[in-house]
């Protein structure tokens, strides 16, 4: 090369080199991830030993542009790149830590901040490189044992920061289900309050919706809403190779039997074997059909908590989360704090057993369950609704019901439902199914002192039918509140009856959050 020439090119080289510094710095991620592309494309067609550091530089800056415009594949090929050319290079090393701690890739994380702090062991970021080296080891800590607390959250009322929380898988694997496709199921026995799962949303979308959602004004806003989170699900997918493998492996909902059982280490986001992902791209209406499946409304911890759900609503996936399907008689519960989703066994759970969870109010009579199976686009055939079925075949059951939906007072449904229960001799987990159907009317009874007294004696007692209902479909924040209320008014309950209430909390809460915050929350 001539030198006129040669020094030609090393302007250039200095003109998009500042340039795309200076939209580094604007925060003009696109126009300057273009200009180090072409920078680094100049330095690859004509090396230049004298140009590796700016090259390593380029690379790594590209890679932070990248990562802000959340396209981290990319972003993590542009680290490998800088590496290569210099292996202990901070900036790059920070960078990779960050966007592999986001990926709730922990380890490798942790590796990256650990040369980090070993090469550069005074640095003026070194307090941030210590909080990355703590988080990354805490989180790790968390995703390998599980034990999570989140009392001193619920001690402060769910206020202030939220707790730390990590990718967790418990004893589950992904397998055929009886009930439909693939489910999640036992690997071994389960007790109660037990954690399954926590996982982090791939996306969601929040907002506060006006009261009624049939309106114009109601719709528009779910609309919009909807719209939004299938955005940014699809760009998520679109910057993350893995993410869209993931999701191209949920239900849309048809010839479920059909469909292949993955592996359930292909969900840890740590695991780097190559579980045979394909590259089949989702086209936007299998997308919109596996949203549709899959998608679930948020449960917040604190609304669950109030039992009042208020103007927020939140939606969003989960990907492992997808696997379980419902059972009107479920053993797990789910409650979303921040992006992560929550699974707890809200029973004892055999080995073998599937997991199941409510995909909405099993505390409704059958006729309601078999509208909303059918809103969610599936016929319920789980064996609390086979009984149900064939239960409500007969007379006095149709003459419940209607009482039930005409409001005829509570104490004589429950006394009509109890006497009919003993003459077709129904037993066991069936009389706890038939309870929780009508929990509505049980809890107005229990709580009513005036009708206690008119009814009590021909009822079984509150104990009695609390204990059956959540044998049978697991314990419920309402169930939980009649409980607590009755043991208000007996003056508040011996060592044994808090100890009974503290077991269904734990149910229904969790083995998350510890005794002290339990007891905080049910006073
Ligand atoms: C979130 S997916 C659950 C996992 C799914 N079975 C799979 O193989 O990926 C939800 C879908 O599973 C099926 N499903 C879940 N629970 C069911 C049930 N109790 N009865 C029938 N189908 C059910 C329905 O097709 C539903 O749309």
């Amino acid at each position: 090369m001539k030198e006129s020439e040669h020094q030609q090119q090393e302007e250039t080289l200095q003109q998009l080199r500042l340039k795309a510094n200076e939209l580094l710095l604007r925060e003009e991620w696109s126009q300057s991830i273009q200009t180090y592309s072409h920078f680094i494309s100049l330095c690859q067609t004509r090396p230049d030993p004298k140009h590796r550091k700016s090259l390593c530089l380029a690379f790594s800056n590209r890679a932070e542009a990248r990562s802000k415009t959340r396209d981290f594949d990319e972003a993590l090929k542009d680290c490998d790149e800088a590496l290569k050319i210099e292996n202990t290079h901070l900036k790059t090393l920070m960078c990779k830590g960050k966007i592999l701690l986001n990926q709730d890739r922990y380890n490798m994380a942790l590796n990256c901040f650990k040369i980090a702090n070993l090469d550069h062991p005074s640095n003026k970021d070194s307090e941030t490189l210590n909080g990355y080296l703590e988080k990354c080891k805490k989180l790790e800590f968390l995703s390998r044992s599980g034990a999570f607390d989140i009392s001193n959250w619920v001690l402060s009322g769910f206020k202030g920061k939220l707790p730390e929380l990590a990718e967790y898988i418990g004893g589950v694997e992904i397998k055929k289900s009886e009930i439909s496709g693939r489910g999640l199921v036992a690997t071994k026995n389960i007790d109660l309050g037990s954690l399954l799962l926590v996982t982090k949303a791939v996306a969601t979308e929040r907002g506060i919706m006006p009261e009624s959602k049939t309106d114009d004004l109601g719709e528009n806003a779910q609309m919009v809403m909807w719209k939004n989170f299938v955005d940014k699900v699809v760009e998520s997918s679109s910057n993350c190779k893995r993410t869209h493998c993931l999701i191209s492996m949920l239900s849309s909902g048809e010839n479920e039997e059909s469909l292949e059982v993955p592996n359930i280490a292909a969900f840890r986001p740590e695991s780097e074997q190559d579980f045979g992902f394909s590259n089949e791209k989702i086209d936007m209406g299998g997308m919109l059909n596996i949203l549709d499946v899959n998608s679930l409304v948020e449960e917040t911890f604190a609304s669950k908590f109030s039992g009042k759900k208020g103007d927020y609503h939140g939606v969003g996936i989960w990907l492992l989360a997808s696997f379980i399907n419902h059972s009107c008689n479920p053993n797990a519960k789910r409650f979303h704090i921040g992006d992560h989703v929550i699974v707890h066994a809200s029973r004892d759970i055999k080995e073998g057993e599937e997991i199941t969870l409510g995909y909405f109010d099993v505390f409704s009579p059958l006729k309601t369950r078999k509208e909303m199976a059918k809103n969610w686009g599936f016929d319920c055939h789980c064996k609390r609704c086979k009984f149900e079925v064939d239960i409500s075949s007969k007379h006095e059951m149709g003459e419940i019901e209607m009482g039930y939906e005409i409001g005829v007072d509570v104490g004589t449904t429950v006394y009509k439902l109890e006497e009919s229960m003993k003459r077709w001799m129904v037993r066991g987990k069936m009389k706890g199914y038939l309870r929780a159907s009508f929990w509505k009317v049980y809890s107005e009874l229990f709580v009513s002192e005036k009708l206690m007294r008119k009814w009590g004696r021909r009822v079984p007692t509150m104990e009695v039918v609390v204990d059956s209902v959540v044998e049978a479909v697991g314990g419920d924040e309402r169930v939980l509140r009649v409980v607590v209320e009755g043991m208000k008014r007996n003056g508040g309950g011996g060592l044994g009856e808090m100890e009974k209430v503290m077991k269904l909390g734990r149910g229904v809460y969790g083995k998350v959050m510890k005794k002290q915050a339990m007891r905080s929350i049910l006073s």
